[in-house]
């Protein structure tokens, strides 16, 4: 693994404290970090070296997977920190921080590999892209690299324009642009498990599946991000992003080689396919929600309007389906439902394939009935894959029941997201960031729903926090004749009705 410098815009953030220090500190445990490395923290407070090295000891202390126990392994990972002082629109700040970065380079005799990672808001990408560019900081022999976080854009005009800007300091295959679902591993291991079986190869068409669900339902509500939120919805925070790059991983085909430039191909044809939703068709397959009061886990829960800093009136969605088709030979006719909403009655993320049920009514005469084979994927919390067939249950009188085989992994033994992709990014490796032309297309496709949600061409529909989103939802799929797939649970008892 190469030397190199990791320079972290947002040092002091939270992002910073609960997902970046603790998976540097996973992979410095895991040899996943180079011997020579340097942190460089920024942010616009004063703070010396050694009360840097304390917080970010701290941070370790309360989030990371495996315990920071105090040690020669500890104090030699934290003595890899520095801070430093640095405005992101400051100029020289950026020149000061050049002259650190070489001091460090030279000190460790390491060679000017950099990565800039951007854990600030993203109305500074931008200028720090620039300034990045103009200090000379980017004027590397080594490798330079950016990782960027979410949001990219706030539409399709802002995302075309951030790239644009980032395109002047950075070339596509030095920026990393971060989705942690793509970090997760039952995302990671969609690739696999659809790509490397030959029997799910072979059923993985519109021959066979008769619909494919994917829910990320979540029981927080706005939490303190109702600044943020508001202006983005569920639209914007997991829709255009974690959805539809899930979509993209499930309706990955074959590519002839698995390399990240291959599957990258394949993933930008699965949405190049993605069929357009004109504005004035956006409320037929698009379902827009917001949780009113309601209880959750037995306590009662305060509607969306009535949340701390929302403005009374918003009329921001915190629930999203919708009804996607995919326009190639593999995928024609068959519907893609995606959902996501807070405040509903579990956290679940998970895809759920149903196939289609030829032996439907064979079993009549015996007053029996088959259910669909479902494949169950679970990507959150639980990581998990089950699929369900029928079968005779011969203490049961011989019936018809669901028998279902399942593999899941200890998920606390697991890497989470960040250390995976943060790990990836220091080897170049970007299968699993967003490619430009991913989330340009992802925007493109998301831009009329966005605007006949801004002109309210579409109903608001209100849903009780602790369900599981609008009546609508489900009449969406009931107009093709499904139904949303709920928890293990609710299948288990379908499964047993
Ligand atoms: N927090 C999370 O769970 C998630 C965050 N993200 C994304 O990560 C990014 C960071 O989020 P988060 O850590 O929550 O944000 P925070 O508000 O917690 O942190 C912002 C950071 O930016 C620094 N900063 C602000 N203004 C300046 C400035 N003018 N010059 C230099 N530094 C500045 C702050 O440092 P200081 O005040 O010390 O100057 C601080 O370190 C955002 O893009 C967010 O969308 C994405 C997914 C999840
Ligand atoms: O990016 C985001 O994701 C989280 C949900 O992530 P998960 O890993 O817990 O499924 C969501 O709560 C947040 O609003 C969004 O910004």
């Amino acid at each position: 693994m190469e030397a190199m410098t990791f320079v972290l815009f947002g040092a002091t953030g939270d992002l910073a404290k609960r997902k970046i220090y603790p998976a540097l500190y996973n992979m410095y445990l895991d040899g996943k970090l180079p011997k020579s490395f340097t942190v460089i923290g920024l942010g616009r407070k004063e703070i010396p070296d050694a009360v840097f090295q304390g917080n970010v000891g701290q941070s370790l202390k309360e989030f990371s997977r495996r315990p920071a126990a105090e040690g020669p392994a500890l104090d030699e990972f934290l003595s890899a920190f520095r801070y430093h002082p640095l405005n992101v629109n400051h100029p020289e700040d950026y020149a000061k921080l050049l002259k650190l970065v070489q001091s460090r380079e030279t000190e460790l005799g390491i060679p000017d590999n950099r990565l800039f990672y951007l854990s600030v808001a993203p109305e500074f990408f931008e200028v720090i892209a620039s300034h990045i560019k103009e200090s000379g900081l980017g004027s590397t022999r080594g490798w330079k690299r950016l990782i960027i976080e979410k949001p990219f854009g706030h539409d399709l005009a802002t995302a075309r324009e951030l790239n644009a800007k980032l395109s002047e300091a950075f070339e596509e295959d030095e920026i990393f642009r971060i989705d942690h679902y793509l970090g997760k591993t039952m995302v990671q291991n969609l690739e696999t498990l659809v790509l490397a079986n030959p029997v799910i190869q072979a059923v993985w068409n519109n021959r066979h599946i008769a619909n494919v669900q994917i829910t990320a339902s979540e029981t927080v509500g706005v939490e303190e991000r109702a600044g943020y939120y508001d202006q983005s919805g569920a639209i914007r925070d997991m829709f255009q992003n974690h959805m539809l790059q899930v979509l993209m991983m499930t309706a990955l085909r074959l590519p002839s080689r698995i390399t990240a430039k291959e599957i990258r191909a394949e993933k930008r044809k699965i949405i190049e396919a993605l069929r357009p939703i004109a504005k004035p068709e956006v409320a037929r397959h698009v379902v827009r929600g917001q949780y009113a009061a309601g209880t959750l886990n037995g306590k009662p829960v305060p509607g969306y309007a009535d949340e701390p800093g929302i403005p009374a009136g918003s009329r921001n969605d915190t629930f999203v389906a919708a009804r996607l088709w995919i326009d190639n030979p593999e995928w024609q006719g068959v519907p893609f439902y995606i959902r996501t909403g807070k405040r509903m009655s579990q956290k679940s993320t998970r895809i759920v394939v149903e196939f289609k049920n030829p032996t439907a009514g064979l079993y009549s005469s015996r007053g029996e009935e088959t259910e669909p084979n479902l494949l169950v994927i679970e990507i959150n919390p639980n990581e998990r894959v089950s699929f369900r067939f029928n079968g005779k249950n011969p203490r049961n009188e011989g019936k018809i029941e669901a028998i279902e085989m399942d593999f899941s992994t200890e998920q606390s033994e697991l890497p989470e997201a960040y250390e995976r992709l943060i790990s990836d990014a220091l080897q170049g490796d970007s299968t699993f960031f967003a490619h430009w032309k991913e989330v340009e297309l992802a925007w493109q496709w998301v831009q009329p729903v966005l605007d006949a949600f801004a002109d309210n061409s579409v109903p608001l529909h209100s849903y009780a926090a602790g369900s599981n989103g609008p009546e609508a939802s489900d009449k969406l799929l009931g107009e093709d004749g499904f139904r949303w797939w709920l928890d293990p649970k609710a299948l288990e008892l379908a499964f047993q009705a």
